[in-house]
């Protein structure tokens, strides 16, 4: 069976010089990973290109065996995505927003719009238009846009960002549950690093352009009295910026 996610030798340079390089990981399929770095290390340019946003200048990456530049529609038939801000069509209501996601997937109904929104804790604001919404639920809207076709790879950029305790909270076990009772894989990038310590099983850590780690979480908790000593530890060892 293919890896839910295979990056080899991923690598895209910017003009500025900065980037990431040559990044080779294997993500399986129901593994919840998560995606660490300090600012500006490469998180988001890697998850533009495993979503086709933008190109890289070398290598590839293939998703549940696909190459996401020689087979593009297939390798994003499987995957969901929250790629930085969460963006909604301000003059249009949840529901409204969902419903135009929904065209590009024939098998999802009204229903699972409805599902989606209760998923991620929308139900009651479902018919408000988004422009008055607030920072975390826009976040929320996002989710439930990612979640709509029930794709079996989930790509999150921060999603957590702008949520309350309460929002962290439903989304820790929201990714939970899939990981566990649909086998739904996560790939997930966050600095808020106690949750990802919570949330993921496996971990990479990303630093001035490469990935210099990749544990398993208990791994890392057996070694280390907490994410954020391994965190530090790994700076200091690979030097910083
Ligand atoms: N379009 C671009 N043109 C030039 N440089 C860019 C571009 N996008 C990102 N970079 C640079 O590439 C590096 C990686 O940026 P990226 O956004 O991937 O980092 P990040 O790990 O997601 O950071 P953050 O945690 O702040 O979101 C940074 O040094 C950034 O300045």
């Amino acid at each position: 069976m293919s890896h839910a996610i295979e990056f080899n030798h991923l690598t895209k340079l910017y003009t500025n010089g900065r980037g990431i390089d040559d990044l080779n990981l294997i993500v399986k399929q129901g593994e919840v990973f998560g995606f660490l770095g300090p600012n500006g290390a490469g998180k988001t340019t890697a998850m533009k290109i495993m979503t086709g946003l933008i190109k890289p200048t070398f290598g590839d990456v293939k998703i549940f065996g696909a190459s996401i530049q020689e087979q593009f529609v297939q390798a994003m038939s499987h995957v969901g995505c929250l790629i930085e801000t969460a963006e909604s069509f301000q003059y249009l209501t949840a529901y409204e927003n969902l419903q135009l996601s929904a065209r590009y997937y024939p098998h999802v109904n009204g229903k699972r719009i409805s599902e989606c929104l209760e998923l991620t804790g929308l139900t009651k604001f479902a018919h408000e238009k988004t422009k008055k919404f607030s920072l975390g639920m826009k976040q929320r809207l996002g989710i439930a846009n990612a979640l709509l076709s029930n794709p079996k790879l989930l790509i999150l950029d921060e999603p957590l960002n702008g949520l309350d305790v309460e929002g962290m909270l439903d989304m820790r076990h929201l990714i939970k549950k899939l990981s566990q009772e649909q086998g739904t894989t996560f790939f997930i990038s966050s600095h808020l690093i106690h949750d990802v310590e919570l949330t993921c099983n496996r971990i990479g850590i990303v630093l001035n352009s490469r990935l210099v780690s990749v544990d398993h979480t208990e791994d890392i908790l057996r070694n280390f009295s907490s994410l954020e000593h391994y965190f530090v530890n790994e700076v200091e060892r690979n030097g910083r910026a």
